[in-house]
């Protein structure tokens, strides 16, 4: 055989094989999504999520204690409320005494060194369940919606979020945190991470049952990317680089690969995100219970798959099997 045919050389050993890695997996990589409810004490599983709970604040340090101990290093929260009067501007989203502000107090206090993301978006808190405010005839009306996303997300700051994370896709609004935070003087002391490129995607089923966040009317492709817009997704990438975002993320991750390459090539000097979302971590789930494949190794190869495509920080609902399986 010629010898520029000759490429296992190169990796027969274990070791050889971890060189052939741009970069490796880290724990500092994962960022864990956290779902908090306004029952202070629940501990509620959420069925599609495999270990995936709805936690109340009361709950949080027996929880998360043994993770920090392992390593974890950042969270980002999401609210789950029930109790509170949804409306058409989702005014309980900053409410102080709602889940998410109550939950950045407490882990900030409780554990000084870890990075605490809020995820901001209305839907939760909207009485129609879309992500912005609505015109009458149910279309976004979108300067309202920044205004509320940006004084959001300055409630969260304020709080002591170390980082805005909007999901909204509301044109914008990243212009519209970052001067927010600036007026408020947290311009330099909050990462503001946009979801940039955030598909229309069929995989956000199981968040939305654990946030109970569906639309109760309509869809949300008017805002969110339609799957086949490369070029779209880039001009977003690009203009919320340019609007003042921190992070530029890509989501969903997997499907969505040569989206992240185009960040990492369009934005070479951000850290660039992907969310591994509900749909995937279900489908990996459920694949490894079907017997398709050994659920670790699925896990490493799709995560492993982001890092190559070109992500430095991936929002995983397996950070804490990464925690062991890392250390
Ligand atoms: N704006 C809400 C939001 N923030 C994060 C996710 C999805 C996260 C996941 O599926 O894990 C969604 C769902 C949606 O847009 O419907
Ligand atoms: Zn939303
Ligand atoms: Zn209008």
């Amino acid at each position: 055989m010629d010898i520029s045919s000759i490429l296992q050389g190169g990796y027969q050993h274990p070791t050889s094989r971890k060189w052939q890695a741009k970069r490796q997996l880290t724990k500092s990589m994962f960022m864990y999504p956290l779902f908090i409810t306004d029952d202070p004490d629940a501990s509620v599983d959420i069925p599609t999520l495999p270990g995936q709970r709805r936690w109340g604040v009361n709950k949080l340090e027996a929880f998360l204690r043994p993770l920090v101990e392992k390593g974890l290093e950042s969270v980002i929260l999401f609210g789950v409320p029930f109790k509170c009067r949804k409306d058409e501007v989702g005014t309980p989203a900053d409410d102080p005494d709602g889940p998410v502000i109550l939950a950045i107090k407490l882990l900030r206090s409780l554990f000084p060194n870890l990075y605490i993301a809020c995820d901001v978006c209305l839907c939760e808190y909207t009485s129609h369940g879309h992500c912005g405010v609505l015109h009458s005839d149910g279309t976004i009306d979108t300067p309202p919606s920044v205004e509320r996303i940006a004084s959001v997300a300055v409630s969260y700051a304020k709080a002591g979020a170390h980082c805005v994370a909007p999901s909204d896709m509301m044109d914008g609004r990243i212009k519209g945190i970052k001067q927010g935070l600036m007026d408020a003087g947290l311009g330099n002391k909050c990462t503001l991470m946009s979801y940039s490129a955030k598909f229309a995607s069929a995989l956000y089923g199981p968040f939305r049952d654990a946030a109970g966040s569906a639309p109760s009317f309509g869809d949300r492709k008017c805002y969110q990317l339609p799957p086949t817009a490369k070029g779209l997704a880039r001009r977003a990438i690009t203009r919320d680089a340019n609007e003042g975002a921190d992070i530029i993320m890509v989501k969903p991750a997997l499907p969505y690969l040569d989206i992240i390459a185009d960040a990492a090539q369009l934005t070479p000097d951000h850290p660039i995100a992907c969310y591994q979302v509900s749909g995937e971590f279900a489908m990996i789930h459920a694949g490894a219970r079907a017997g398709v494949y050994d659920l670790k190794t699925m896990a490493f190869e799709s995560t492993e798959s982001m890092v190559r495509a070109g992500a430095t920080l991936i929002l995983s609902y397996f950070t804490p099997e990464f925690l062991e399986w890392l250390s």
